[in-house]
This record gives structure tokens, sequence and C-alpha cells, in this order.
């Protein structure tokens, strides 16, 4: 199924490609099987260290259905990525800027349907827009939970590709199948875990999940690259109810360095 929809939605970017967009933006999607991982907590609080780092960033709300970027981020934005979508808005209008520096988002909608998306590509045209603005260091593409069609268009044309996942159980059973989906058409995985009660543990997890990869004879020239953990903490969650960032208010705190060992991996990885 992703085999026909990537190799679909490859000849049709072929066919669409405006000449070569060249552009300094490095697009990153941020996925995972299983819902309520944490993938908008986690998206939010890269791009803000990102940012912090001087990275012009913009993130891109592409879970359809729940659109939360905006609490995390504590704005209302008036158009969302729905407008450009249909058609009514172009892509710099629908850039809401933060009150924090250097981050954009382009909000979703919550309560979207996806039956309701006519036409099909429309994501590669925004990112080959996006592209062109020439805007941002990094955009940040936070996907809806599942491997709906949409969330695997997404996939069909990300270079970079971030799976968020807990130890749960039922997590690490998404993730495999996501694992097995990519590695029929791409180069490589960035895996990491969250929410998890020991630092150590998605390293480990990593190493069986490579090996089961191996056994089960995957693509071998695809790579998962452990990328980090971030430990469960209760302050991440009371932040984002009070629809603050975490790793603006507690930026000592131990789980903001593990968020920064991420980024320092993302960085070297990202093409
Ligand atoms: N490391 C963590 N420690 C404790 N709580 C966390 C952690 N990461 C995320 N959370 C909390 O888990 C809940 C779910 O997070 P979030 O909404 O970011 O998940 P999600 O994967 O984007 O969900 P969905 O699939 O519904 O979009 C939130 O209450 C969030 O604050």
């Amino acid at each position: 199924m992703f085999n026909s929809i990537s190799s679909q939605a490859s000849k049709l970017v072929n066919l669409t490609k405006k000449n070569s967009v060249i552009s300094k933006s490095k697009i990153l999607t941020i996925t995972s099987g299983k819902g309520g991982v944490g993938k908008s907590t986690f998206t939010a609080n890269i791009a803000y260290l990102l940012a912090s780092r001087g990275f012009k960033v913009a993130v891109i709300d592409a879970d359809i259905g729940l659109a939360n970027m905006q609490v995390l981020f504590d704005i209302r934005p008036r158009l969302s990525l729905f407008d450009y979508i249909e058609g009514r808005n172009t892509i710099d209008e629908v850039i809401t800027k933060t009150p924090f520096n250097n981050i954009s988002l382009i909000a979703g909608k919550s309560g979207y349907q996806y039956s309701s998306l006519k036409t099909s590509m429309f994501l590669t045209r925004i990112v080959d827009d996006i592209k062109e603005l020439n805007n941002f260091d990094y955009v940040l593409i936070d996907t809806g939970a599942g491997l709906n069609e949409y969330v695997q268009e997404f996939l069909s044309i990300s270079d970079n590709i971030l799976a968020l996942t807990t130890t749960d159980p039922s997590a690490l059973t998404d993730v495999y199948a996501l694992m097995k989906m990519l590695s029929r058409d791409k180069e490589k995985l960035l895996l990491c875990f969250n929410h998890t009660k020991k630092y150590q543990i998605g390293e480990t997890i990593s190493k069986s999940l490579i090996n089961l990869a191996q056994k089960n004879r995957l693509n071998p020239n695809f790579m998962i690259k452990y990328i980090g953990n971030v430990s469960t903490s209760t302050n991440i969650s009371t932040t984002s109810r009070l629809r603050k960032l975490f790793a603006h208010e507690f930026i000592n705190d131990h789980i903001t360095l593990q968020l920064q060992k991420v980024i320092d991996i993302l960085l070297k990885e990202i093409k």
C-alpha cells in the first residue's frame, strides 16, 4: 500500500516539482505509530530549543483531527493549514508568529475530516512552497498518529523522518510496523524514546528493534538510528496543561538536557 502510494507520490512529485527549489530549509517529519506518545509536546520543545540556538524554525501541525500545537504555543491563529490546502490563502498568509523568537506555526484544525481533503499531493506543494520561501532553517512537521493515507503521503515525501515512541508494547508494535513500511523505500529512520522510566531503556529497546529487523530480513540498506531518550517528568504534563513550554520554563532541568542531546544528534543527522 505504502509502496504504491509512495511511487505514485514520487511520480507526481517529479511532474509537479518546481525547477529544483534551492533552499536552506531542512524538513523533519516527526511521527509515531501510536497516538498519545508525546509527539506534539516533543515537537514544540525541540522547536523551542532549536530556535534558542539561533535557528529559524517553522512547525507544521499536520495532525488532522486534533490540532494541539497552538495550545502548546498558547496562540489562537486566525488561519490554518487547511486554508492553504483549500486554496483560500497562500503559504505565507497561513504562517503565524508564536510568542517565541524564531518560531512560526502553521496551525492545524481540530475536527477536520480527512475525507474532506479532495486533492492529493497538496503535502508536496506545502513542502515545495515553504522551501521556496527560504525563510526557515528547519521545518518540523508533526503528523497525526497512525499510518493513514495522509500520514503515508507525508512520509513518502520526507527526507528526514523521526519516529517517537514510548516503551508501551502497543507503541513498540506500531513503531515496528512503521519501520517495516519505511524500510521498503527509505534510507533511514531516526528513533527517539519518550516518557520512559529509565533513561537507558530507549537505547536497549532500539537495539532489540534493530535485531528484530535483521532477523526478519528488513531491507539491509535501511538504517535505524537511535537518537535519544526523554524520561517521564510530571513537569512536562503540568507545563502543557498551563499552556507553557517545558523547555522554556525549565531551561536547566535534566529533561531539557536530554532534549538538547537529541538536538545535538539531530543536527548531525538531518540532511
Ligand atoms: N516525557 C513526558 N513525561 C510526562 N508527560 C509527558 C511526556 N511527554 C508528553 N507528556 C504528556 O503526555 C500527554 C500526551 O502528549 P501529546 O499530546 O504531546 O501526545 P501526542 O503523541 O501528540 O498525542 P496525539 O497522538 O493525540 O496527537 C500530554 O499530557 C503531555 O504533557
